[in-house]
């Protein structure tokens, strides 16, 4: 599926450098770069451990400030805003997926779902009604009472798939998803991620070292040494190697 270019941009991020203070040095991670990222597109981040996806992909989720640069998300210039107002912004319109999958370990799986919609002032009622009927979509309603610590590696990640995608924000920022499940449970969260996350006025960016999926993406971009050095709707030979 390819998406209209005309559709406008989800995310324009210009000139982003970012600096890391490691001891007495200053490590430059971001070197100057300008990404748009369209509506209506699932786009891999891929490359080497320590390109600087992770720090690509906060900076452009409203969670790490860029050393320099601006980032407009759906026409917002996110870093221009208050913390408070940023705060906001984020819970209304992203939803996060990271490695670590930051689950509240005293509430059970149901109630991790629903946290962003409590968040937002949902009845707790309704907003579990929600969680778990997304906890369905991704198999493990069955799990919807156990707490984080009763669940395995690859169930937790799917009920902080299930918080990410809860209140249909309308951009979703991935660290990669499939990590640790089994090839067709990782196909079945892309193919999740793609039915909620991926529509006209919508966009979905996804950073993995998982070849297995690559095919499900509408472009791809690579990073090296904080550079992108591609941007297509292939997957350059490179990347299919281990990393
Ligand atoms: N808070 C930090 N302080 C200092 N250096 C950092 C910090 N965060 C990241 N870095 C450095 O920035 C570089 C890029 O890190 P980043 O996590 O963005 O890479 P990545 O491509 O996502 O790697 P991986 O695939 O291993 O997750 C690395 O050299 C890392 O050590």
């Amino acid at each position: 599926m390819s998406a209209n270019p005309s559709n406008g941009a989800a995310i324009s991020a210009r000139g982003i450098v970012r600096d890391f203070q490691a001891g007495q040095q200053v490590i430059r991670v971001l070197h100057g770069i300008d990404v748009h990222i369209r509506k209506g597109e699932l786009t891999y981040v891929v490359g080497e451990s320590g390109s600087g996806k992770t720090t690509l992909i906060s900076i452009m989720c409203g969670i790490l400030w860029p050393t320099e640069g601006s980032v407009e998300v759906f026409d917002t210039d996110i870093y221009d805003l208050s913390d408070r107002a940023l705060v906001d912004f984020r819970l209304n319109n992203i939803g996060f997926i990271f490695q670590q999958y930051n689950l509240i370990p005293t509430i059970d799986a149901a109630s991790n779902a629903a946290v962003p919609l409590v968040a937002q002032g949902m009845d707790r009622l309704e907003a579990r009604a929600r969680a778990v009927a997304m906890l369905e979509k991704l198999n493990i309603a069955d799990q919807a009472d156990k707490l984080p610590r009763q669940l395995s590696g690859g169930q937790q990640q799917r009920v902080a798939i299930a918080r990410a995608l809860v209140h249909e924000p309308k951009l979703v920022v991935c660290d990669e998803p499939t990590a640790a499940l089994d090839a067709s449970s990782g196909r079945r969260v892309m193919d999740l991620l793609r039915e909620v996350a991926v529509a006209e006025d919508r966009a979905c960016i996804i950073v993995t070292h998982d070849n297995r999926v690559f095919d499900l993406a509408d472009r791809i971009l690579v990073l090296e040494d904080g550079r992108i050095t591609h941007d297509g709707t292939e997957v350059p030979a490179s990347e299919f190697g281990e990393h």
